[in-house]
This record gives C-alpha cells, sequence and structure tokens, in this order.
C-alpha cells in the first residue's frame, strides 16, 4: 500500500529543499521530497566556488540539449496580485544574511551607498574573490563618473547603477552555500521529512469526480522498481523550469494537441503548459590586462603552477582565486540612454515593426500583455534594461567551426566586459517528446527569434566595446585596449549584431514554463501557484516565473519559495 504524507515534494533542488525546510517547521505534517539525483553533497566540487563549472557533463548534470538553434511589479500587472515589487521585498531578503560592510572595504566595494543590508537567513553572502581586487573600484567610479551609482541595495530594489556583486558563499568558510546546505542540512534530522535521492518522479496521480480535478500523489521509480505515494494535503512540483511542465504533460495537464499525439489523456486543457520559455543571454569581450593585474586565467588554463598555488591557498587559509567566481562587479543601466542619433531610429523602427497580436486566445492576449511590458522596459529612461558585468577571465573562446571545440584558453592575463540581455522578448517552448519519463523533453529556446533582441543586444555590445577606454577602468588595460578575439572589434551596429548571433551563450537563469498568469493569458499557476483547474496541486520553482527580471534567477527562486511556504502555511494553518 502507498505511504501517505501530508505534502509530496518532486525534486529536491533549489525551490524544493527550500519549500521541504520550511513546511517541515511544524512537526505535526510529514514531508516527502523525491529527488532523481543523488547525494553528492560531499563533492568539493560543489562547495568549492572557482569550481562551479566542473560538475557539467558528469553524473550530476542532466545533459539535455536544446534543439539546434538557427521586475517584479511587473509580475503583479500581469494579473497576479501579491507579487508586486512591496510584497516580494521581504522574501528578496528573507533567504540571506548580507555581509557587514565598514567605511573602508565599502570604497574599495564600491557598495558605500548600501544602508540595508541587514539579514538573518540561511544563505550566508560575501564578496567573492580578492575584495581588494583593482577591478571593483574601478568600476565603481567609472560608472559613478557616468551618473550610475546604485542608490540601494540592488538585491533587494530595482534600481540601477554599478554594484559589487555578493556571491551565496560563506564569508567564514569561503565555500558555497545553497539549499541543500542552509535549508536542508539543518532540518535533515527532523522525523517528518524524508528525503528520498536517487527516485525519479513519472506523473503526478490525478482523481477526478463531479467534474473537479484533485491531485492524489505520485508515481516514481526507486531501484528499478514503481512506487507510489498519496498526499493528503497536496503535491508540489519544483522540478525546475524544463521538468515541472514535462510532468504536468505526463500527467495529462497541457495542450490537447501536444498530449493526444502522444497517447496521454487529457485530463486538464492548459494550453500554457511548457510555452513562455524565456533565458538570460549573455556574450562578452575579453580585454589584455596591464601587468600586476591578477586574473583567473592561469587556471582557466590549467596551468600546474596556478592550480596547486591557488588549492595550497584554499587549503590553508580559505584565500586565494578558488574563493571566487570571476564576477567581481555589475551594472543595471537604461540602454536607451545611450542610443541616439540614427542608431535611435533604427532601434525605434524594429520595434515598431513587430507584429503585435491582435486575436482574443489565451495565447494572444499573454503575448500582447509579455509584449507591452517588455517594450516599455525597454524604452524606460528610469528602468534597468541592460546588464553589465565584468569577468577576471578570459570567456571560453567561440567553437572552431572545423573541429567542433573550443579554441581557448590563449596566453595572458584577460578581463571579460559582458553583457546580459535581461530583457528578451523572444520566446521558446520545452515539450515532452513521448510519452517516457525516461526520455528528455524537447527544448527549444527559440534564442534571438525576435529581431528586437539581436537590435538591443548589438547595442549592448557596443557599450560593452567602450568600457576598457573609458574613466578608472581604462587603467586597469593595455591601452589601446587589446582584444583577444579579431571578432569582436565591433565596427557597426551590424558586426555587433553577428557578433552576438555567433557568441552568446545560455546564463541557464530560464523560467517561464509553468507561468505564473490568468487562465486567459495562458497561465498555468494562480497567484498562490496552485495549477488552474486542479486541486492540491501546486508548481514552486523557477517555471512559475511569467517574465524574467533584471537580476540573477536564483535569487527570484529562493523568494519565490520562501513566499510559497508562507502561503501554504496560512492556507492549512501550519506553525
Ligand atoms: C550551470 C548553472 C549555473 C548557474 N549559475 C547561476 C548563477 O550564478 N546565479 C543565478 O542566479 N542562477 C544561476 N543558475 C540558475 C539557478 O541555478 C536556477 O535558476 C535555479 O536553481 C532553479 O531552481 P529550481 O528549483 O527551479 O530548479 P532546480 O534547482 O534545477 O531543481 C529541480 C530539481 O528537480 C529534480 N528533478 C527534475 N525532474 C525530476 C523528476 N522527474 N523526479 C525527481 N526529481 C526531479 C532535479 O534533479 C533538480 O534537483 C545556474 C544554473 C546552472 C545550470
Amino acid at each position: 500500500m502507498a505511504e501517505s504524507f501530508d505534502f509530496i515534494i518532486a525534486g529536491g533542488g533549489t525551490a524544493g529543499l527550500v519549500l521541504a525546510a520550511r513546511l517541515s517547521e511544524d512537526p505535526s505534517q510529514k514531508i516527502l521530497v523525491l529527488e532523481a539525483g543523488a547525494d553528492i553533497s560531499a563533492d568539493p566540487r560543489l562547495i568549492t566556488p572557482a569550481l562551479n563549472t566542473a560538475l557539467m557533463g558528469t553524473d550530476a548534470d542532466w545533459a539535455f540539449t536544446t534543439v539546434p538553434q538557427d521586475l517584479l511589479d511587473n509580475w503583479a500587472k500581469l494579473g497576479n496580485p501579491g507579487w508586486g515589487s512591496a510584497d516580494m521585498d521581504k522574501y528578496l531578503r528573507k533567504p540571506f544574511t548580507f555581509p557587514k560592510v565598514d567605511d573602508a572595504a565599502g570604497k574599495a566595494l564600491g557598495v558605500t551607498s548600501w544602508t540595508d543590508c541587514e539579514g538573518d537567513g540561511p544563505l550566508q553572502l560575501s564578496f567573492p574573490g580578492d575584495a581588494s581586487h583593482p577591478l571593483r573600484e574601478a568600476w565603481a567610479d567609472t560608472f559613478k563618473d557616468n551618473g550610475y551609482t546604485m542608490p540601494g541595495n540592488p538585491y533587494a530594489e530595482a534600481s540601477q547603477g554599478s554594484f559589487s556583486c555578493l556571491a551565496t558563499i560563506d564569508p567564514k568558510t569561503r565555500t558555497r552555500v545553497y539549499s541543500a546546505n542552509a535549508y536542508y542540512q539543518p532540518a535533515k534530522d527532523r522525523e517528518n521529512l524524508r528525503v528520498l535521492t536517487g527516485a525519479l518522479v513519472e506523473k503526478v496521480l490525478l482523481e477526478t469526480a463531479d467534474g473537479a480535478t484533485k491531485a492524489k500523489g505520485i508515481q516514481y521509480t526507486l531501484n528499478g522498481e514503481t512506487l507510489t505515494a498519496t498526499a493528503t494535503k497536496e503535491v508540489i512540483l519544483s522540478a525546475g523550469t524544463i521538468q515541472s511542465p514535462k510532468l504536468l504533460e505526463l500527467s495529462g495537464i497541457g495542450n490537447p494537441a501536444i498530449l493526444e499525439k502522444h497517447g496521454i489523456e487529457v485530463v486538464q486543457d492548459l494550453v500554457g503548459v511548457g510555452e513562455n520559455f524565456q533565458d538570460h543571454l549573455v556574450c562578452g569581450i575579453s580585454f589584455e590586462v596591464r601587468e600586476g593585474i591578477e586574473t583567473l586565467d592561469g587556471l582557466m588554463r590549467q596551468e600546474p603552477e596556478a592550480l596547486g598555488k591557488a588549492m595550497q591557498e584554499y587549503a590553508t587559509s580559505q584565500s586565494g582565486p578558488l574563493t571566487s567566481i570571476g564576477i567581481l562587479s555589475y551594472a543595471y543601466l537604461p540602454i536607451i540612454e545611450h542610443i541616439s542619433g540614427q542608431s535611435l531610429e533604427a532601434f525605434n523602427r524594429a520595434l515598431e515593426a513587430r507584429s503585435h497580436p491582435s486575436g482574443s486566445t489565451a495565447e494572444q492576449s499573454r503575448d500582447a500583455a509579455l509584449r507591452e511590458i517588455g517594450e516599455k522596459m525597454l524604452l524606460d529612461p528610469k528602468g534597468a534594461s541592460g546588464s553589465f558585468f565584468a569577468v577576471t577571465a578570459q570567456t571560453p573562446l567561440p567553437t572552431d567551426p572545423d573541429s567542433d571545440s573550443p579554441t581557448g584558453p590563449v596566453a595572458g592575463n584577460w578581463i571579460t566586459f559582458a553583457s546580459m540581455l535581461t530583457q528578451p522578448l523572444s520566446r521558446g517552448s520545452v515539450h515532452i517528446q513521448s510519452n517516457k519519463t525516461s526520455d528528455a523533453p524537447t527544448i527549444d529556446p527559440r534564442y534571438l527569434s525576435e529581431p528586437i533582441d539581436v537590435e538591443v543586444f548589438a547595442r549592448h555590445m557596443l557599450y560593452v566595446q567602450q568600457l576598457a577606454g573609458t574613466g578608472s577602468l581604462a587603467g586597469l588595460f593595455k591601452q589601446p585596449p587589446i582584444h583577444r578575439d579579431p571578432a569582436s572589434r565591433l565596427g557597426s551596429v551590424e558586426e555587433a549584431k553577428n557578433f552576438v548571433r555567433q557568441c552568446a551563450i545560455s546564463m541557464w537563469h530560464y523560467g517561464g514554463t509553468c507561468s505564473m498568469l490568468p487562465r486567459d493569458k495562458a497561465g498555468v499557476v494562480d497567484p498562490q501557484l496552485r495549477v488552474h483547474g486542479v486541486e492540491n496541486l501546486r508548481v514552486v520553482d523557477s517555471s512559475v516565473v511569467p517574465i524574467v527580471s533584471t537580476g540573477n534567477m536564483q535569487h527570484c527562486v529562493y523568494a519565490i519559495a520562501e513566499k510559497a511556504a508562507d502561503m501554504i502555511k496560512e492556507t492549512y494553518g501550519l506553525k
């Protein structure tokens, strides 16, 4: 007989473990988390900041591939009461403990204007790497000279300007913190919480009676056995942007045309499942630095001397390059302020040329609403339509078309200035390609399919190109600036467009595939994150984000999970 729990959470990732820790605070509630991955918490690659990409391509990676590719107030405006900036402020702070910064350190870090870095959440934040690296102060000074000083804490308010970025790295141990060690670890001995790893969820078990559909439990496989578990209160999907829509579709919730194609009985017709996929793309230009400016290039080239020194420093004093993820500084800017003359005219023409959906289907209503908000963001001189950052290393070189392998890294020391396309208007999709759980879904991001995204991104890159020769930043680089890649010398908008088409890659900030939107806008979940038309079933993860925010996705996911935990506790009167 199936074992019974109050809540079953499918997916023990970023959001799933926050929920598990929060809901199990009430000892009367029995919680089950089913996580397909293994427990790899003892692997040092997981917590050493500079090794953040070393698990790619290992068993810890789902290894999905995409189809080959030829602000918070907005969430509320899209029909989601309770999700405006004022409502979210508490949840954007709650997960974190911000570092205390004295005046001298604040100047070097370029964070003197932050006055509200209080917080005592489970995730310890710190400034990654060497706090005195000259890049940070030069970056802050250069943007200040241009009138862009961050007026407040960029992690809790919509704002413009430059700032030194914080990372989820414990300031004492200099190890990475994430939901498993910050939320789950302190809760793991609770008798009412069980996490099963290696448990692959296959589908939600649904029951329809008297016209109402309810989630009753979950079917999963563990050690080759197919098992079920029942939920007396709720099933919560936290399987992420790629797999929460997959689990809905496998359970009969989604677009009937897609479900029927794969022989799945339609239980709930929700055309938005798997649609509205969006992501942040990034593109960078690497410039050669002057003698004496430290970078991570030796580590990138895996030079034995650099690796040995870094490991020694990290092991003995938790210092050195392994404490850094390389990204030190950020800036959010209204890119429209930097476009003028013919370029601005071309930009506006491209915006006007976009087709404007006028029909009244749910998908057309969603697209019209998203379009209006997206365009407004791009044109708002007080907004932050462009996001820029600096990395103390060269970025991977583009792939060599002949060998299909990356052509770097090259000799020398480099700093990369990059732009992230934070308000993309292109949308893709994620759908099942069969009725088998074991088959990967078809991920078609349709990156840069909206010509306006290429126009915007090209202008971002023209701006990026100027940075190495501007203000205090110029002092860090050989002058005139030396580009690592000849192709990154951008002489015109057309060259910049070609460059982004060739070099842009994902920042893995995807969301949107189970969008929190009204049903008449092709939404999948309501503002309580309950799946439309299905009782006792919620989605709590990155997939519910209806429009990606300027900031990084992980921050949003923690805030969403904390808010969801409070909403669920309130619904059931839990502690
Ligand atoms: C390489 C990489 C680097 C990133 N860097 C950053 C960064 O620097 N800053 C930032 O803000 N964001 C970053 N992100 C994005 C951020 O990590 C994600 O947005 C966030 O983790 C999403 O949280 P989630 O809960 O939606 O999904 P996840 O954290 O992906 O959790 C989903 C969980 O569900 C499990 N699961 C899926 N399907 C099943 C199933 N059928 N049965 C059981 N379990 C299942 C998965 O194994 C996973 O553990 C990065 C992402 C990647 C991939």
